[in-house]
């Protein structure tokens, strides 16, 4: 197993400006495991909490109650280093005054590469997310939507993580450049072993790259089905509506 998810709860404090007037729970008793490889997609509406799982998993902020746990042998302290995010909003993940040389060896910063072996490894990684050379010393503007996110994607693995969290990753995409970036992401994850936690509101992208899949409501987890095969056995209500909208 790599990733645990245990008993998470998480609420907000619900203000008027002032003054607090309560809590809102938005995570409520979540628990669900990653295997080594393994691409589990979590799927449900705007505000079932989904971003709110994902950004306690990266450790940005901390569950009320509950654990997450990787689970890797002996490095287990160490393993945050090797989880990395790809955001829904590519535009605004970057710095535009950037260029893609910059942009894709920022993680490298603190590694001892000189400037030659860094320009290597970003053409290295370009070339694994489908692009070339030509576009080192290009500025996001000059990038198309899709390239930008491969543009994303190369800097999420440079540090060869072993998790990466796709929060919405292609849903700002046209349907075409989506089954590329999709296709891409497959690819990567047989190439490399890596392993995905893939949220979000659309159930074909879930089909398309998922082995798991589980369906939010309201915090909760309604339904888990464990193999993508058998999506069409869901029982739950919500889950058949979910699927009927792609039928
Ligand atoms: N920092 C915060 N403070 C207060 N409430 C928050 C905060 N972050 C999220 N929420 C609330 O938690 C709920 C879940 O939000 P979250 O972004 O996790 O949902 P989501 O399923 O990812 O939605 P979407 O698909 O629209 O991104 C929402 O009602 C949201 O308003």
């Amino acid at each position: 197993m790599l990733l645990e998810v245990k008993n998470i709860r998480k609420s907000y404090p619900i203000s008027n400006g002032i003054f607090t007037k309560g809590k809102q729970e938005v995570l409520k008793d979540i628990s669900f495991s990653i295997e080594e490889g393994e691409c589990v997609g979590i799927i449900g509406e705007s505000g079932s909490g989904k971003s709110t799982l994902g950004r306690l998993i990266l450790g940005l902020e901390k569950a009320d109650y509950g654990e997450i746990k990787f689970l890797e042998k002996k490095e287990c302290k160490f393993f945050r280093k090797k989880i990395s995010v790809v955001f829904q909003d590519y535009t605004s993940s970057v710095n535009p005054r950037f260029r893609v040389l910059a942009i894709i060896s920022e993680p490298l910063r603190q590694t001892k590469l000189s400037k030659q072996q860094r320009y290597e490894k970003v053409v290295t990684l370009l070339e694994k997310v489908g692009l070339n050379e030509d576009f080192i010393y290009r500025f996001p503007h000059e990038l198309s939507g899709g390239q930008l996110q491969r543009v994303c994607i190369a800097r999420a693995i440079a540090t060869n993580p072993k998790f990466l969290l796709l929060d919405e990753a292609v849903s700002s995409l046209d349907i075409s450049v989506q089954v590329q970036v999709l296709d891409l992401l497959k690819k990567l994850k047989e190439k490399e072993g890596l392993s995905y936690l893939f949220i979000t509101h659309d159930l074909l992208t879930v089909t398309y790259l998922c082995d798991k899949v589980l369906f939010f409501k309201e915090g909760k987890i309604i339904e888990k089905i464990d193999k993508i095969t058998e999506l069409k056995k869901v029982q739950n209500e919500y889950s058949k509506a979910l699927l009927k909208v792609y039928q």
